[in-house]
């Protein structure tokens, strides 16, 4: 075989960049919520935060029975006041999700801001949380919901970022599809339940991750007691060689990550999976 010739690391290219994850308490007050994204946004970004991300549903509970009630056209109210946020604050606001109305339909959506306040990208939930595990979970987005039908990267200074709301991280090709066209981070506000919380949600960050070789992060509301969907909570951050970083419990608050940008580069230079794929045998294929 001869030798493959790889690129030499550039360790001066080395870039560290903090971002916040909000694990936000949301509440049946839409307004409430959206002050409380508002103030954590303004807090990540004294704290030294570039990029903020919020969780699946920050401005509404989770359910099917809200979305209608909650949804509102993109741009509206709440994603007003996330452009706001990310120019006063100077910073890339990831907002997590809101029901989306547009025409006669309803999305979960997650818009994406630059720190000039921006609109840069747009997310709808490509793959709808229709599960049934009797006795323990049963959900149905389907029931109000309709799927998006397109991947969404954007870009930021210091890299390639793709979006996917909570169940899209169960799809490895979607990941895959990231990383092939240049993501180094990917990012997933999600909303995890006591069932499949526990069981999958590190382990699917940790999966995507390790497969990639790019930073995941995750945002989930904080766990609402009085509320009819338990959220699991732990936001989380995990590197390319698989470890998480950055993680936390149930409780509202903001985890912070800082992100070596230059192990991306590094962990694939070591692991040489990405040239070691067996392209004659087996490829993603984009429709
Ligand atoms: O995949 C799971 O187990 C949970 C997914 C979910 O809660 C969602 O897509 O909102």
């Amino acid at each position: 075989m001869p030798a493959r010739s790889f690129p030499p690391l550039d360790l001066r290219s080395a870039i560290v960049v903090r971002i916040a994850l909000a694990q936000l308490q949301v509440t049946s007050n839409k307004q409430q919520n959206i002050e409380g994204a508002v103030r954590a946004i303004a807090e990540a970004a004294k704290a030294g935060a570039r990029l903020v991300t919020l969780p699946e549903c920050f401005n509404c509970p989770y359910g099917t029975k809200y979305f209608g009630t909650y949804a509102e056209p993109i741009p509206g109210e709440s994603t007003a006041a996330l452009s706001r946020a990310a120019k006063e604050n100077g910073v890339y606001v990831v907002g997590g999700s809101i029901p989306e109305r547009a025409a006669d339909k309803l999305y979960n959506t997650c818009t994406v801001f630059n720190p000039d306040g921006d609109l840069i990208a747009t997310h709808r939930k490509i793959h709808l949380f229709d599960i049934d595990i009797p006795g323990k979970i049963t959900f149905k987005e389907s029931e109000t919901l309709s799927p998006g039908d397109a991947p969404t990267m954007f870009k930021t200074d210091f890299g390639h970022v793709g979006v996917g709301i909570c169940y899209d991280m169960r799809f490895p090709e979607l990941a895959q599809l990231y990383a092939e066209q240049g993501c180094s981070l990917l990012l997933y506000p999600g909303a995890f339940n006591m069932t499949t919380g526990p069981a999958h949600w590190e382990l699917l960050q940790r999966g995507r991750a390790l497969d990639n070789q790019l930073f995941v992060a995750t945002a989930s509301p904080a766990r609402n007691a009085s509320a009819d969907y338990q959220a699991w909570g732990h936001s989380s951050c995990v590197d390319p060689w698989g470890t998480v970083i950055a993680t936390t419990d149930e409780q509202p608050g903001l985890v912070y990550a800082d992100l070596d940008m230059s192990k991306v580069s590094e962990v694939r230079h070591n692991i040489p999976i990405r040239e070691q794929k067996r392209h004659d045998l087996y490829r993603l294929v984009v429709p």
